[in-house]
């Protein structure tokens, strides 16, 4: 069994990052994040994403509102952000409070500028295969980590559990495209689905991303298959200092010996996801930069 080590991914991913901006003219790439309310994960993932562009040599700036901010008021923070030359990405941290409507909110960035990858328009163009699209982080990073490992894809079974428009729905998209990197055979499965261990044990590749702790035991997973964990699930562990600790979906001491390859939570995708994001700003001002001349 080999660990798909996100750490070790993102650094490298990092390292090139910085190197490549190293010898780059003019300002910086530029990321802001807007921020609503003091949702504790979103605080700390914030907080990382911008010690990851401060290491990488990207400019970040943060925007926090109080979740007591209109939809309006949050559109015309967003406007005024997608007219500010300076910046090149806009992130708007998810969740958001419950009386937003996200699909509005994602839209409303600009697509050149839309670093996550949410809106109507990169999801369009992902789904035509548009080079310069941009792909959400989290699936970007999957893809990543697959390729990095050498892992082929070409004419094998993609199975994606969840079918969320951050994750599953994307994930699938990117697995099935026209390219030696991907040309799977990809099902998605969620939780309507029957029968489901049946399909999952028939998967090459099988892309966790349900939510759910433990959700994927050793009897849904074949010998010899590789295993990508995507969740991030709190659970209760008196014995460690923050009283809890984050697992992923796959109950991974059970799965871990039948894999050819399984990726670890935490130390998986998700720091994959932040690697992705330094990725998507950099293709950001890379694409302005070609515009303006
Ligand atoms: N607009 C938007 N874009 C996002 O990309 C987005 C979001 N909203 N909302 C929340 C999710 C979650 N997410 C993660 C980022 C980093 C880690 C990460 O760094 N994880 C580390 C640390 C885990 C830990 O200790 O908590 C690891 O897995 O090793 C995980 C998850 C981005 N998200």
């Amino acid at each position: 069994m080999e660990l798909l080590d996100g750490k070790k991914l993102s650094q490298e991913i990092l390292s090139e990052l910085k190197e490549k901006l190293a010898d780059a003219k003019g300002p910086p790439p530029c990321v802001t994040f807007i921020r609503v309310g003091e949702d504790p994960a979103s605080v700390y993932y914030v907080n990382s994403k911008q010690k990851k562009a401060a290491l990488v040599g990207i400019e970040s700036r943060l925007k926090t509102f109080p979740e007591s901010i209109t939809q309006e008021q949050l559109l015309e923070e967003i406007g005024s952000l997608n007219a500010d030359s300076s910046v090149h990405g806009i992130l708007v941290q998810a969740p958001l409070p419950s009386h937003m409507d996200e699909r509005t909110v994602f839209n409303s960035v600009a697509p050149e500028k839309d670093v996550d990858g949410f809106s109507t328009n990169n999801l369009g163009r992902l789904v035509q295969e548009d080079p310069e699209a941009f792909v959400a982080c989290t699936p970007a990073g999957i893809a990543e980590m697959i390729r990095r490992y050498k892992i082929k894809t070409e004419g094998r079974h993609v199975v994606v559990l969840g079918r969320s428009l951050i994750v599953g729905k994307p994930a699938a998209l990117l697995f099935m495209r026209k390219d030696p990197f991907a040309n799977a055979t990809v099902t998605v499965c969620h939780s309507r689905t029957r029968n489901l261990s049946n399909i999952t044990r028939q998967a090459d590749i099988l892309i966790a991303a349900i939510g759910q702790a433990n959700f994927v035991t050793a009897d849904m997973v074949s010998p010899g298959t590789i295993v990508v964990d995507v969740g991030i699930n709190r659970v209760d562990d008196p014995s460690s200092k923050k009283g809890y600790r984050i697992v992923g979906d796959v109950d991974f001491d059970a799965v871990a010996p039948k894999c050819d390859a399984i990726s670890p939570v935490p130390g998986g995708v998700g720091l994959m996801t932040v690697a992705m994001l330094m990725h998507n700003t950099m293709k950001a001002w890379e694409l302005s930069q070609k515009k303006n001349h």
